[in-house]
């Protein structure tokens, strides 16, 4: 089939239930033992909602460490039901009347693996399954190499989910690296992105204040990120860097975390994306007559 080339029109109007909500991110300390990390995130979401967050966040994989060569043992099968991390994030959040972006966990599903994050809604239910769509790898001799597609499948679909806190667009780590994915979603509606991620001490020095800044600038709307807590006793090559944050849609940081286990609460106010949006009409300033965003997966459905 020929893909037709078809500019996104206008972003459609905010809606959510509520306008403004504490949203909390989880940086959790993660360890090797995965009964240990459910039960431990269990108590900080429980915490979180206790201190009146709506909509909760966990890190990129929080059930076991972010070792490539240990993860296959601890990935669950999320659509056959075998999955006691998921079973977790339902119950808490059923449970607490929240909305829940269940961070990642590994996925086996059909001999493959995937690094997946569930979108749970306060009945429990399952809104989203965000499979990582940009499997992270890298090689700087003498620094860091790690290449994630030696074990991971990537994720074949765009999520965006509709949620009581509003729409939310889901990219995990890596995928926040490539700004037409964030273009996508706000085109779709999105007044939030969340990244569960896992930056590491190299690029995340140098990069990952102003990845978040510059998605959020961009599409000027809220983005939470979400990583686990660094762990300075850990022999992994993988050092994490940590600094969960939230942005605000003129990209400044609402909140944000250091490197320690820490849960971190901020505000977001929907109202703020339409106030910054018609002080700033980027929309309208944008040069539709030489350049354009395709939307490829809605081009081949339509
Ligand atoms: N877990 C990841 O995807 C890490 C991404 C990262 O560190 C980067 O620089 O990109």
């Amino acid at each position: 089939m020929a893909l037709v080339s078809v500019s996104i029109g206008p972003a459609p109007p905010l809606q959510a239930k509520t306008n403004k909500y504490k949203i909390a991110l989880c940086q959790l300390q993660v360890t090797p033992d995965k009964d240990g990390n459910i039960a431990h995130a269990r108590a900080r979401i429980e915490a979180a909602a206790t201190a009146g967050a709506k909509l909760v966040v966990l890190p990129e994989i929080w059930n076991c460490p972010y070792a490539m060569e240990t993860l296959p043992s601890y990935a669950e099968d999320i659509d056959g039901g075998g999955s006691p991390s998921v079973s977790m994030l339902s119950e808490v959040a059923a449970a607490r009347k929240i909305t829940v972006v269940g961070g990642s966990i590994p996925e086996r599903s059909s001999g493959q693996l995937f690094n997946t994050c569930c979108v749970i809604g306060p009945g429990g239910e399952i809104k989203a399954k965000h499979r990582k769509l940009h499997l992270f790898g890298i090689d700087i001799p003498g620094d860091i190499t790690f290449r994630e597609s030696d074990t991971f499948t990537a994720g074949q679909e765009l999520t965006v989910v509709d949620t009581d806190v509003g729409r939310i667009g889901i990219g995990i780590c890596h995928d926040i690296r490539f700004p037409e994915l964030a273009m996508l979603y706000r085109s779709r509606g999105a007044h939030l992105m969340c990244y569960p991620s896992a930056f590491n001490m190299s690029t995340g020095k140098l990069l990952w204040d102003l990845m978040q800044k510059s998605r959020a600038v961009d599409n000027q709307l809220f983005v939470a990120t979400c990583s686990p807590a660094r762990d300075t006793n850990s022999h992994s090559e993988y050092m994490i860097w940590g600094h969960s944050s939230l942005i605000g849609p003129f990209g400044e940081v609402l909140a944000a975390a250091g490197h320690e286990e820490a849960t971190i609460i901020g505000e977001i106010d929907l109202s703020l994306i339409e106030a910054v949006r018609e002080h700033l009409p980027l929309e309208t300033q944008s040069r539709g007559d030489l350049y354009r965003l395709v939307d490829v997966q809605r081009e081949y459905a339509s």
